[in-house]
């Protein structure tokens, strides 16, 4: 099971000093009872042994319980802070196509409620690991008081736990079907959050969303209401079971063997103490159940949680303490990375797309969309301009040059330097992009730079946003703005990036007029004579003049250049 790998990989040797400690715990208590069980046959006044021996044990006990438990209790959560970092990264190194395919909603609803399944398992695991140790033990003691009884609970364990496994693989059929409507409750939930003034203002489309939501939390309820009584039932029958194990202990077994009063209390207060722990892991195994459909569920998002190149971050995750990690998570979030090692040190030359191809397969009608085969090249120093109408695929040969997506056919070159899956990653610092649906980190305005805020607030009042934001530390002091003043704010992040290739989607579509000249006529060219190679998406003719290059597309194809100085540029790669 992932979780247990990722539990004994992470931190082995807690893990171990933790079994040590439930040992004793479970032994000191199995000890304690058999202390209380020999009190019927000889008085502790008159055994002083005992007496010590009892405190002791008490003692040990009490100690050893507190250390397994708050042992397992940071085991745990350590599990769940490398659970939630894994995840975390593996989401981001996931190809973007397949993110796009699994949708917003699926990611999300793994980062929250799979998390939070897998969590509890965690958390319950240390009551767990003391109650089995406790459980053996006292089956231990039996098995040393009455081979006959010890086998007798055996039988019934095991009928109890078989039986009970069989329920519960019902019961979990049913709550992987809630975990499916919990996907759908998602993306509904995500209609509610982003579709807010639609639905605000739209009688009927907000009935049917409610509809529609209800539906979905009427049909999660359902599932989750069936498995969680599938899960009840198992659990009761096993513990009627054990039960029954019990009086055939004390009504049948002295019939059938004169066993001593004595003995027989022996039997019956060791199966006694027996029910609370067994009764405590019957319960567990819902939780243990939800985990397991909560990691099916990651496992079927093909995240690779446990891939071939997962003992890096093992590797990784362990060698550093959680503390470092803290202080590492901390300073992510306030302070600014002083160096970025993948920022390329090599300046762009020419960038190539060689008989580049993508396409899209939709899977509900099988058609197809294909980008390609596109031949260009790009050189620092440009201004290309990327038209086309509404979805000629402008977008996408964005992806493909930026390397989001990876080209089914042809190559892309970067100084005469074929990309590929090793040196993607490298590749992709070249660019600085501000696509149509940005998201604006307010505090990494100034990632992998050291410029002073004085800088950045003259960056501000170019902008136009000095009266409306403040820089300290390289964190803004807001993000709530027009939408329009956000893209500014993004393409000072970009152009704080510095980086060799500059990338707009569509940036001056939401902009005023006075501030879409200052882009096309400043901005842009600012960047050119940085030696920046440009290319920006736009549907403003007005400024088509200010490029040095326009490429039209039309379904997917380059439709024709307008190259006014491609003989110069022709021979340079
Ligand atoms: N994630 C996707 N899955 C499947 N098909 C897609 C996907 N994204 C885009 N497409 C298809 O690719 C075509 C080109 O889309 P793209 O977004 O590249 O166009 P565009 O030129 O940028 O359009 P617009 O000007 O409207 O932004 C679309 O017609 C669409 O059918």
């Amino acid at each position: 099971m992932y979780l247990i790998r990722l539990l004994v990989t992470s931190s082995w040797k807690v893990i171990v000093i933790a079994a040590i400690t439930s040992l004793l715990s479970g032994l000191t208590t199995t000890g304690i009872i058999a202390i209380i069980n020999n009190s019927e046959v000889e008085p502790l006044g008159v055994n002083k042994l005992i007496i010590i021996g009892f405190i002791s044990l008490c003692f040990f006990r009490f100690i050893s319980n507190i250390l397994s438990q708050t042992l397992l209790i940071s085991l745990a959560q350590e599990v769940i802070l490398n659970l939630r970092m894994l995840l975390s990264k593996r989401i981001l190194e996931s190809p973007l196509p397949h993110l796009e395919k699994l949708g917003n909603h699926r990611i999300l609803a793994t980062l929250t409620d799979d998390i939070q399944s897998i969590s509890s398992v965690a958390i319950i695991l240390p009551r767990v690991c003391v109650n089995a140790v406790i459980v053996i033990s006292c089956l231990v003691y039996l098995c040393w008081l009455s081979p006959t009884v010890f086998l007798l609970i055996l039988v019934f364990l095991v009928i109890g736990i078989g039986s009970y496994q069989l329920t519960a693989n019902k019961a979990r059929e049913f709550l992987g079907l809630a975990r499916e409507q919990q996907d759908k409750l998602f993306k509904e939930f995500r209609g509610i959050t982003e579709g807010t003034k639609e639905l605000i203002l739209h009688e009927t489309k907000r009935e049917i969303l409610l509809q529609d939501l209800q539906e979905t939390a009427q049909s999660y309820r359902h599932e989750n209401v069936v498995g969680m009584s599938l899960f009840a039932v198992a659990t009761s029958w096993a513990q009627i079971l054990f039960f029954v194990a019990i009086g055939i202990v004390i009504f049948l077994l002295p019939t059938l063997n004169n066993a001593q009063s004595h003995v027989l209390s022996g039997y019956v207060l060791t199966i006694t103490y027996l029910i609370v722990p067994l009764d405590s892991i019957m319960t567990s195994l819902t939780t243990f159940s939800k985990a397991r459909v909560a990691l099916d569920k990651i496992k079927l998002l093909d995240l690779k949680l446990m891939s071939a190149d997962e003992d890096s971050d093992k590797d990784r995750l362990s060698l550093t303490t959680s503390n470092e990690r803290q202080t590492q998570t901390n300073s992510i979030s306030h302070e600014l990375p002083q160096s970025e090692p993948l920022i390329p040190s090599l300046q762009l030359q020419c960038l190539e797309l060689s008989h580049v191809t993508y396409t899209y397969q939709n899977e509900i009608d099988d058609s197809v969309f294909t980008v390609g085969s596109i031949d260009l090249k790009f050189y620092p120093g440009e201004i290309v301009f990327l038209i086309g109408g509404n979805g000629s695929g402008k977008s996408t040969l964005i992806k493909i040059l930026t390397g989001l997506y990876s080209p089914v056919d042809g190559k892309i070159l970067l100084n005469s330097q074929e990309i590929n899956a090793e040196n993607t990653d490298w590749y992709r610092q070249y660019f600085s992009v501000v696509f149509f649906d940005f998201y604006l980190f307010e505090n990494w305005l100034n990632s992998g730079k050291i410029i002073s805020d004085g800088q950045i607030h003259d960056y501000l009042v170019k902008l136009q946003l000095d009266d409306k934001v403040k820089v300290n530390n390289g964190v803004l002091s807001t993000t709530t703005l027009s939408q329009g003043q956000r893209k500014r704010l993004a393409l000072l992040s970009a152009y704080l990036e510095d980086r060799p290739i500059y990338v707009f989607d569509e940036w001056a579509a939401d902009q005023d007029p006075v501030f879409k000249n200052v882009f096309y006529t400043q901005i842009l060219p600012d960047l050119k004579q940085k030696g920046k190679l440009v290319i920006a998406i736009t549907h403003d003719d007005q400024y088509y003049h200010l490029s040095d290059r326009i490429i039209k597309l039309n379904n997917g194809k380059v439709e024709h250049e307008i190259l006014p100085e491609i003989n110069l540029l022709l021979n340079r790669c």
